[in-house]
């Protein structure tokens, strides 16, 4: 078994974001890893985008690999657990990126290995992800590091308390979700105002993506830059208004708290 290859249990849309985002950076090659998956349609489909070897046998993975990285949905984490014990050693590591599992359960069922909980979310795909992450008891600082680097070369990686992956859940795990509506409520208003379809989705995109950008590289409040935009008696101020009688920031904060409970709930679930 080799220490440093890579491989993935559950080959679905996050395990293809991640292995994606790791291959078009140059940090993984295909034929250096390995994704089971009990399903046909998942492992082809998984194949097809990342050209990354396929199995049905999560041993086969374990036995090939020393990094695991877990990702499969929460309900199935008993049973998963369970057929891990049979074959985990002392030389694997697992990064587990299933929403709510908590480290307490996998150090009791997979004591001999060491373990990293990670949220990421699927703009790895394009290196642009965000993810939490926070370490088992016996994880190392050198399995610490491996795993900051798999995550930083697809976006921000931030080391976080346990307890508050939930929330990081609830805020950028889903957080792609709550954008994508955003934009196509954008372009909603621009095609209701004339626009081409086509020419309305790509200013959407393109100006939370400035705005993001903005936020990430002038280390001005949200605030401030919002103020910048806002002339007196102009057009913007007429747009917030109507913002803040539909009590958008409200209703947003409303979301990453629920979001964030049903990860908590889910926590509870899977273990
Ligand atoms: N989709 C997202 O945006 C994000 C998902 N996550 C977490 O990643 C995990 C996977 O989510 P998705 O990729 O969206 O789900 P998915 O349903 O696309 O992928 C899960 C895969 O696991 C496979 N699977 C089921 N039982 C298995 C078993 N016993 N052994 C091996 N594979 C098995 C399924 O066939 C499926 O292909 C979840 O726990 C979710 O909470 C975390 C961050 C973001
Ligand atoms: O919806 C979910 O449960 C997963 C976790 C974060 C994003 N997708």
């Amino acid at each position: 078994m080799n220490q440093k290859r890579i491989g993935l249990i559950g080959a679905g849309k996050m395990a293809t974001a991640l292995a994606s985002g790791w291959i078009r950076s140059g940090l993984a090659q295909p034929e250096n890893m390995l994704a089971s998956d009990p399903y046909e349609a998942a492992r082809k489909s998984f194949r097809e985008q990342t050209n990354i070897p396929t199995t049905d046998s999560n041993r086969e993975v374990l036995e090939s690999s020393g990094v695991v990285l877990l990702a499969v949905k929460p309900q199935v984490v008993p049973e998963l657990l369970e057929e891990l014990a049979e074959s985990a050693t002392s030389e694997h590591l697992f990064v587990s990126i299933i929403a709510g599992a908590r480290l307490d359960r996998f150090e009791a069922v997979l004591p001999k290995s060491r373990h990293i909980r990670v949220m990421p979310n699927t703009p790895c795909l394009v290196g642009e992800g965000a993810s939490g992450f926070a370490a088992g008891s016996t994880a190392t600082k050198d399995d610490l590091k491996l795993v900051e680097d798999l995550l930083s070369t697809v976006g921000i990686a931030l080391p976080v308390a346990e307890h508050l992956l939930d929330a990081v859940t609830g805020l950028s795990g889903s957080g792609p979700a709550y954008v994508f509506e955003i934009i196509e409520a954008l372009s909603d208003g621009g095609v209701l105002s004339g626009l081409p379809r086509a020419t309305a989705t790509q200013l959407a995109a393109q100006t939370l993506l400035g705005a993001a950008k903005m936020v990430l590289e002038s280390g001005q409040h949200p605030g401030q830059l919002k103020d910048a935009v806002t002339s007196p008696g102009g057009t913007t101020i007429s747009g917030l208004h109507q913002l803040e009688q539909g009590c958008m920031r409200g209703t947003l904060m409303n979301a990453v708290e629920a979001a964030t409970k049903r990860s908590q709930e889910l926590g509870k679930t899977s273990t």
